[in-house]
């Protein structure tokens, strides 16, 4: 039923076709060994075996690390022996001739085998993914036998912008999900005409699917043992009767963040093309954003127009080495927060440890399994971008901070007038935000501010931009929009505002906003822009609240 992490039917093609290539350039390299071995063979001083020696043992140590990655399980191993039995020769002082001789017939006999590809025995099926990459209509099922406070909560996950349906039995709920499976389910404990609970139908329902779906429980009961049985089915939430409604979407809001983010960005920096191209396609199927490059000294670009979220470096490379460059990385405090993985064939602890001493976060060993590089990867990003969150956007709302939002506005002013397309600067504001906390409590105001900041977040676009701009006044930055477009997207956000029900000290109450809208058709700067969709919100409030003003 739900989405499996196998890998799709053209991702394998393609690593097919990577694997025909890799097997392709294997028949020129193996040969070059047999021959290399001769030159070896043939060389009369120290040096020039000690020459030789050097370039077999960087061939052999590539070799371990992309031969396994490709599927050629035994001839990376036997080229992990071979690179240790070319450290040993080099590391004689005086070279036994015995032990080259070896080394050399090793040598010979590993470039005339045939090698085959073999299956990797690893890899867990199911994998974690990356952000979805657009913001669909969520699907929420209720079930909650009470009609009234099912429909009351439908309504409510409607005007957040959710696709919610009731259910007040289990059967109609199992034809809706034998339909169609939602983001995830909101029960009730309690169902009166029912044998089962919500609870153990959740149980059920969470056994049957290849992946559990986010769960909310809500209850008359608040006793530890019903926590504890919707916490052992895999229950992210849990409610008592009356629910706060906006306090249980900032929680689907929460569990819905991690799937719904864009895809994590990651740069791969390796002199291997096709090692590069595989690992790039695998982390692309998981959905991720990849790019690749061969050349280190691309780093300042690339850091600065993809801007990573991970670094996947190679320790290898011609002309400048992955701690050197991890190094270069870390000179700038702007890549501070990027982590960079080392991927290497090195095996030697103390190699390892010396590289990540000068520059790096993580030494992960090659050849690794597709599952193994995802999911470090993906668990790398996913802190990074937790970190990045919480340093730059407002703690309560999750929004971008006043300054970033304001320098959102500078750059989209600009992006209009190089397109010649309109933009539209919204400054929101909630009306007698005061009287909120003077009668309900700072809570109670928080709960709002952050309900409408998930409102917001629910019906914007994914390319508008959405800050916190003071306390209880927000920044929206709508690319591509007419006045006019705006007027009617902020009037519909403002009656669905209106429409919220928030319950505080056993009361229930609704809050109304206010809103102003400057277009950037008016050629001005920045800060005349913020200033015209100020007057207009200033406008809105003058005129009696809950409305929308355009600037003049
Ligand atoms: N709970 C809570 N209150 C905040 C926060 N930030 C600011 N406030 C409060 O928001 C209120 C803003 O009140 P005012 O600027 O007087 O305006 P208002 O009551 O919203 O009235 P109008 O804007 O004129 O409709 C103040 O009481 C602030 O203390 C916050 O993060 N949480």
């Amino acid at each position: 039923m739900a989405e499996r992490g196998e890998a799709s039917g053209e991702l394998q093609r393609h690593l097919q076709q990577l694997g025909e290539q890799f097997a392709a350039r294997l028949n020129q390299e193996l040969p070059q060994l047999a021959d290399k071995a001769q030159l070896l063979l043939r060389a009369c001083t120290p040096d020039e075996q000690q020459q030789h020696l050097n370039g077999l043992r960087d061939q052999l140590h590539r070799l371990a690390g992309t031969a396994g990655t490709f599927g050629f399980i035994s001839l990376g191993e036997r080229a992990r022996e071979l690179e240790l039995q070319a450290e040993q020769c080099l590391a004689s002082l005086q070279l036994k001739q015995q032990g080259l001789q070896s080394f050399i017939d090793n040598l010979q006999q590993l470039a005339g085998q045939q090698y085959r590809v073999e299956p990797a025995s690893d890899d867990p099926p199911v994998l974690p993914r990356s952000g979805r990459g657009d913001r669909d209509e969520q699907c929420i099922y209720i079930l909650e036998d009470e009609a009234s406070v099912g429909e009351n909560m439908r309504l409510t996950l409607s005007n957040f912008g959710y696709h919610a349906e009731h259910f007040t039995g289990v059967e109609a709920l199992d034809a809706a999900i034998g339909r169609r499976l939602p983001d995830a389910l909101i029960v009730d404990v309690n169902l009166q005409d029912s044998e089962q609970t919500g609870l153990t139908y959740a149980a059920g329902l969470q056994r049957r699917l290849d992946r559990p779906l986010p769960l909310l429980v809500i209850s008359t009961q608040d006793d530890f043992a019903t926590h504890l049985e919707a916490v052992r089915i895999g229950a992210t939430g849990f409610f008592t009767k009356p629910v706060d409604i906006p306090q249980l979407e900032n929680r689907l809001e929460r569990c819905f963040a991690q799937q719904q983010g864009e895809p994590y960005r990651v740069l791969i920096i390796d002199d291997d093309r096709e090692l590069a191209s595989r690992y790039s396609l695998v982390l692309r199927d998981a959905n991720m954003l990849v790019e690749t490059t061969q050349d280190p000294a691309d780093i300042f670009q690339r850091m600065r127009e993809f801007n990573p979220e991970v670094v996947l470096l190679d320790v290898n490379m011609p002309g400048c080495t992955g701690p050197e460059l991890a190094q270069i990385i870390r000179f700038n405090d702007d890549w501070l927060r990027v982590p960079i993985i080392y991927l290497s064939a090195e095996t030697d602890i103390a190699r390892q440890m010396n590289a990540l001493m000068m520059a790096g976060d993580d030494f992960v060993t090659k050849p690794l399994s597709d599952n193994a590089l995802i999911t470090t990867v993906f668990a790398r990003a996913q802190r990074a971008r937790l970190l990045s969150n919480a340093l730059s956007r407002d703690s309560l709302t999750g929004l971008l901070k006043h300054a970033d939002i304001k320098e959102q506005v500078a750059i989209e002013l600009e992006r209009a007038r190089r397109s010649g397309n309109r933009a539209s600067v919204v400054m929101l504001d909630i009306d007698h935000f005061k009287k909120v906390n003077d009668n309900y409590g700072h809570t109670a105001g928080d709960n709002v501010i952050r309900a409408l900041a998930n409102l917001l977040r629910q019906r914007l676009r994914r390319i508008d931009s959405l800050g916190r701009y003071g306390g209880e006044e927000f920044l929206a930055v709508l690319p591509d929009c007419l006045p006019e477009q705006a007027q009617r997207i902020l009037d519909e956000i403002r009656e669905r505002f209106a429409e919220l029900r928030f319950i505080a000290e056993g009361a229930e109450f609704t809050v109304t906003l206010s809103a102003g809208i400057a277009c950037t058709d008016i050629d001005c700067s920045p800060g005349e822009l913020l200033e015209r969709a100020d007057r207009a919100l200033y406008a809105a409030k003058n005129g009696g609240r809950n409305q929308v003003r355009q600037a003049g």
